[in-house]
């Protein structure tokens, strides 16, 4: 079975055609191929595009651990760069249709740069979704392990959970990450963002993914994380998000909708033994 690796700032994914599925693309097989000893190695997988009623091109999107995701910003770039390497589009603007919602997205600077209008972020406690009344979900209390925290949700068609704090490192990302993403505040789970802000158009992130643990970029994570830093009045509307994979450029209109800018970098094209599928 053929696949085309991609990495958006350290964030990998593979992307696969549905005319090139040789069996149906079952949780354990996405596990299989994602795993990075047993098989090709990635933080997700790009399955399409799909024929769509709402859009040039349908996506959907998997996690390594077999889940569905709605939305992945780092993935939709990578998706879009890989249409434009199937010369599937050209310099103009294009929809793409994902479980989470229309996004529209153009390729730059000979396919290096991709931008992502991502839609909207809702701070909606119903939209997330998290548990209790409907609210927004703005510096709330929540307990984790040996602390509590306050923290800020949010959705960009995926669920996020930000907690801004004086200091981040990565072993804080992978000790608390773990915990919230299955916190029964959220039904779903949850993605988590650890973030620093560093001045008013700045700011720093450690992701602990759903469905794909820490990670070194991504893209609705740093959407999300922008939006809440907005919101809390410590940013301006143009925000470059630090995370240890690179820089993303966010920019946030007043109905908080999300502009994303990022680089694509192709890895490799390749077919997979028949042998990884033998279980
Ligand atoms: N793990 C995420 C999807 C991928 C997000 C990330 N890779 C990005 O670039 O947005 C979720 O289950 O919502």
């Amino acid at each position: 079975m053929k696949f085309y690796k991609y990495h958006a700032l350290g964030n990998d994914y593979l992307v696969l055609a549905p005319e090139d599925l040789s069996c149906p693309l079952t949780p354990e097989l996405i596990k299989v191929i994602c795993h990075r000893n047993f098989g090709i190695g990635a933080d997700g997988i790009l399955l399409g595009p799909f024929p769509s009623q709402t859009a040039q091109f349908g996506l959907r999107i998997y996690n390594p651990d077999g889940s569905e995701a709605e939305k992945s910003g780092n993935g939709l770039r990578i998706f879009s760069r890989y249409l434009w390497d199937k010369k599937l589009v050209g310099e103009q603007p294009f929809s793409i249709q994902t479980l989470g919602g229309l996004v529209q997205s153009v390729v730059k600077d000979a396919g290096k740069t991709v931008q992502v209008e991502m839609g909207k972020v809702s701070f909606w406690s119903d939209e997330i979704p998290i548990v209790g009344d409907r609210r927004e979900v703005i510096q709330e209390e929540i307990h984790c392990g040996d602390r509590t925290f306050s923290f800020c949700a949010a959705t960009i068609g995926n669920p996020h959970c930000v907690i801004s704090l004086p200091e981040i490192t990565p072993a804080i990302a992978k000790k608390y990450g773990q915990l919230l993403e299955v916190h029964p505040f959220f039904p779903n789970r949850t993605n988590v963002q650890f973030m620093k802000v560093l001045n008013r158009n700045s700011i720093q992130i450690e992701i602990w993914e759903r469905g794909a643990g820490y990670t070194l970029a991504s893209g609705s994570s740093s959407s999300a994380a922008a939006a809440v830093a907005h919101k809390l009045g410590l940013c301006d509307s143009s925000i470059i998000v630090q995370m240890p994979g690179g820089l993303i450029s966010i920019e946030i209109n007043d109905d908080f909708m999300i502009s994303m800018r990022g680089s694509v970098t192709k890895v490799a094209k390749g077919e997979m033994s028949a042998e990884l599928f033998d279980n």
